[in-house]
């Protein structure tokens, strides 16, 4: 729980004011609109921050998006120019191409996508997407990332995709904390509540994680977790998806060729 959500939120404004001064002085936001509350509070406390003329939301459904009208109700609600890019075709087409590449079940040694390249291959697509947008836009632009502090602690996001961005305002939020922003700022209060879900695997974000976001935020700020099995898979999911937060290593000459 935040001490005092409307300080937070006003720092919060304050830190894109900077990171835009500094970083990209003519530059807009570029924020993918799910219709979730991530990017909903992203996308707000960029208005916030730079003016809704500074701030472009791109929602991108892939095929049918079942909640479409909620990434609606969020541009038209913060008054942002927006463009409704369908990635599906470009999804489809690009995972034909990986089958119908020379070798692919030589190599692979199966006719079909593993479930994961599946689940992660739109994410990716996203973040491509958002790039290209950002530089067709005149004054340039910074691409947000949405991740709150709970995901990326047990590294629940697609690698150089939606983990993917050029500045983040909710990684140290919790998820809790990122709701109670929410509250602080001008969008549709379920869209605050809502059911967080990956919008990939079909499922919700707590019943694929096998914990709730309150037991991971809980851990996360106390060390306290009641059930061993879910402290020991938190963890876990910690440990192995650390690497989504690093530099990737390089090899340094220095450090390992012998003078
Ligand atoms: N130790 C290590 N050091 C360096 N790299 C390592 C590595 N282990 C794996 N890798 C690399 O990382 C790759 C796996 O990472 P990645 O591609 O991200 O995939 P992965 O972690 O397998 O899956 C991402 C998970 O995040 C969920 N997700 C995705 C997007 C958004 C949201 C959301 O709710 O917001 C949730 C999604 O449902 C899925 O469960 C491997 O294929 C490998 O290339
Ligand atoms: N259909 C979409 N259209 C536009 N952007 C999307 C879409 N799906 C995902 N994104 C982008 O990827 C980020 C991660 O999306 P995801 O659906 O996995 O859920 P999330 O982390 O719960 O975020 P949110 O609460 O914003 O939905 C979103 O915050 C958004 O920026």
């Amino acid at each position: 729980m935040l001490r005092d959500a409307q300080a937070t939120k006003q720092a919060l404004v304050k830190w894109i004011q900077e990171y835009f001064a500094k970083n990209g002085p003519t530059c807009s936001a570029v924020v993918g609109i799910s219709g979730g509350k991530d990017s909903s509070v992203v996308a707000a406390l960029c208005v916030e921050a730079l003016g809704k003329e500074r701030v472009v939301g791109v929602l991108m459904p892939n095929g049918v998006q079942s909640d479409i009208d909620d990434a609606k109700e969020v541009v038209a609600t913060l008054g942002i120019r927006h463009m409704v890019v369908n990635i599906g075709a470009a999804v489809e087409s690009l995972k034909q191409s990986i089958l119908d590449g020379d070798h692919f079940s030589d190599i692979t040694g199966s006719t079909e996508h593993a479930r994961d390249a599946v689940i992660n291959l739109p994410a990716r697509i996203r973040m491509t997407t958002l790039y290209a947008v950002g530089q067709n836009l005149p004054g340039g632009a910074r691409v947000a990332n949405t991740c709150n502090g709970s995901e990326d602690y047990v590294g629940y996001s697609t690698k150089y995709g939606d983990a993917a961005g050029d500045f983040s305002p909710l990684a140290h939020l919790l998820v809790e904390e990122v709701r109670e922003i929410g509250r602080t700022l001008p969008i549709p209060a379920h869209l605050v509540d809502k059911t967080p879900s990956d919008g990939l695997s079909g499922q919700s974000d707590e019943d694929k994680l096998g914990f709730t976001y309150a037991e991971l935020d809980r851990y996360i700020r106390t060390g306290i977790c009641d059930n061993v099995e879910t402290k020991q898979r938190i963890d876990h999911m910690h440990k192995i998806n650390l690497h989504k937060l690093q530099l990737m290593p390089s090899f340094d000459a220095d450090e390992y060729v012998k003078k």
